[in-house]
């Protein structure tokens, strides 16, 4: 089953002349359990890509379908609740609320929505992240990687259809990096969930299951994963 799917996907900018045909026709379908990187040079359409899966734009044409949803056919209530109900979110800035402790952090999602939080997926969330003895700290007072960890949490707690995943790994070193990386991979591997992800580095892409490339707002490789050495070759091949 597809969760998510895009079917002759445009955005343009502008108009006449000066208009940038930022996604130029992308058909793309996501299945449940699955984890993409999205990879390509600058400009090539990757956030525009994001911004219209997540309801978070609108296209200039063709259609999104999220969980079951045609996007197209939600009001803005509608996206908003899709996105607080159905959608999970990592960013490169962590995107913590710094009054919060871990704990709350994690929970924003449900309080927000008004939910019961579901103890034992909670601590299932909280053992699997490793965040146990952390629970009650500030953002202020954990490590970038740590923080990136209560965000991937934060972004599951809710079960979301789909987490997305915006370059993550973008402000972490290596070690944290791969932490994180980790994380999502157990993500997919252990609770099934569905993953798309935004990223520049090889390191990162080669955790993934399939690898989307875009160019000039078109996708220009859409294949299997590869190790870090495989999708640099992959770019230079494309690119
Ligand atoms: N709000 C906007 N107004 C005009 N042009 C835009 C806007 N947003 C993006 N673009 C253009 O659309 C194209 C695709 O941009 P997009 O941000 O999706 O690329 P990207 O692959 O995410 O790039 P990067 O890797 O640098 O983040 C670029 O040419 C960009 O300049």
């Amino acid at each position: 089953m597809n969760i998510v799917s895009t079917a002759d996907l445009r955005r343009t900018y502008g108009e006449g002349e000066t208009a940038v045909h930022a996604l130029a026709g992308v058909t793309l379908s996501f299945p449940a359990a699955q984890f993409t990187a999205i990879m390509g040079p600058s400009g090539s359409g990757k956030s525009t890509l994001m911004h219209l899966l997540a309801g978070l734009d609108k296209p200039s044409s063709g259609s999104v379908v999220v969980d079951g949803q045609e996007l197209a056919g939600l009001g803005d209530s509608g996206l908003t609740a899709l996105r607080r109900d159905r959608l999970g979110f990592v960013f490169q800035a962590f995107n913590l609320v710094p009054v919060l402790t871990a704990e709350e952090n994690i929970k924003l999602p449900l309080t927000l929505a008004g939910k019961q939080v579901d103890q034992a997926w909670f601590d299932k969330l909280v053992d699997t992240v490793g965040l146990r003895d952390r629970l009650t700290h500030r953002p202020s007072e954990l490590s970038g990687g740590q923080q990136q960890r209560v965000a991937v949490a934060r972004a599951l707690v809710h079960r979301p259809a789909v987490l997305f995943a915006d370059e993550p790994t973008g402000n972490l070193d290596s070690s944290s990096s791969e932490e994180v990386l980790g994380l999502l991979r157990q993500a997919v591997d252990e609770f099934d969930q569905t993953v798309i992800m935004v990223t520049h580095e090889a390191a990162a892409a080669s955790v993934a299951d399939r690898l989307v490339v875009l160019r000039d707002g078109v996708v220009v490789h859409d294949g299997a994963g590869q190790d870090a050495e495989g999708v640099l070759d992959l770019m230079k091949a494309v690119g």
